[in-house]
């Protein structure tokens, strides 16, 4: 993808299976709102081949929009509309849509039915924007920073939404976060953009294999806290077990979160 003279994204080359849950991270800037809006058709690429659900999102039927969710930033229109008339206008456009009930109680929104859509929070609104992707049951869903501006228990909820939508639906999920934590709950497989190149891709666990995150051991000696970064904690803490020849006092094993995974990742590309 090229902005004028300015290559945004280089050779990105990845692929989502059907059911997965892909998390694209990266800085500010790196492209993953362009990658997104090529996916869904919304930006025209300048180069290179992109295939969803078997089309080329440039040249698409309304069956195919019909076939995919997308959760835009924010919905301002309708502003005097009722959220439960805003939900029921858009089911309209599609052949087997949720219904209005099931689809409020689902984003937590079924007291703001008869509520103004200007009249709800930043948090509220965001659930109807999710509202208004997953409105047509799609078998794919873009995701661009769903939770900005949720406090805990919605984002708690919604994170229980996704998760009910991937396992119970089949829907296929491809999200962008900069809450690692929420990446790593949700996500079976995660993809870096650096400056619009893909730096990694796969499952988080293999990522964190191959930049060889350590995991820290800890444990309470002669009184005071004592620590480990090691490769391979099974073997600190069986050299621990034997030296104290039983149980270890305050024994704690972390193994490296997707936080550490990306710092690292983002420290080996910079050096
Ligand atoms: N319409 C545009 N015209 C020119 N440059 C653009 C346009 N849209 C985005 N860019 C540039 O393309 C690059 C990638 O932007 P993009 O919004 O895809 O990044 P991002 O990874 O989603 O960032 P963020 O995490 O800040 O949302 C940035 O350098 C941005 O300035």
């Amino acid at each position: 993808m090229r902005y004028g003279a300015r290559d945004v994204l280089d050779g990105v080359d990845l692929d989502v299976r059907r059911g997965e849950v892909v998390a694209l991270l990266g800085p500010n800037g790196a492209g993953k709102s362009t990658t997104i809006e090529i996916l869904e058709g919304f930006r025209r690429r300048s180069g290179g081949q992109v295939s969803v659900l078997g089309a080329d999102p440039d040249d698409v039927s309304d069956a195919w929009r019909c076939r995919v969710g997308i959760v835009v930033q924010s919905w301002r229109d309708h502003a005097r509309w009722q959220v439960g008339e805003l939900v029921e206008h858009f089911a309209r456009y599609y052949p087997n849509p949720y219904s209005r009930g099931e689809l409020l109680d689902a984003v937590g929104l079924t007291a703001q039915a008869k509520q103004e859509c200007q009249r709800l929070s930043g948090g509220q609104r965001r659930r109807l924007d999710v509202a208004l992707g997953i409105i047509g049951r799609p078998e794919l869903l873009f995701l661009d920073e769903p939770t900005t501006g949720f406090d805990p228990e919605a984002r708690r909820d919604f994170h229980s939404l996704i998760e009910r939508l991937s396992e119970v639906e089949g829907m296929t999920i491809l999200l962008t976060t900069h809450d690692l934590a929420e990446a790593e709950r949700l996500s079976n497989s995660i993809a870096i953009l650096v400056g619009g190149r893909l730096i990694a891709s796969g499952p988080v666990e293999g990522l964190a294999a191959e930049i060889q995150a350590e995991a820290h051991v800890r444990w309470i000696q002669d009184g005071e806290r004592r620590s480990r970064l090691t490769a391979d904690p099974s073997q600190v803490v069986w050299e621990l077990h034997h030296e104290f020849d039983g149980p270890i006092p305050g024994l704690e094993v972390r193994r490296p979160t997707l936080e550490d995974t990306y710092l690292g990742m983002l420290r080996q590309e910079n050096a």
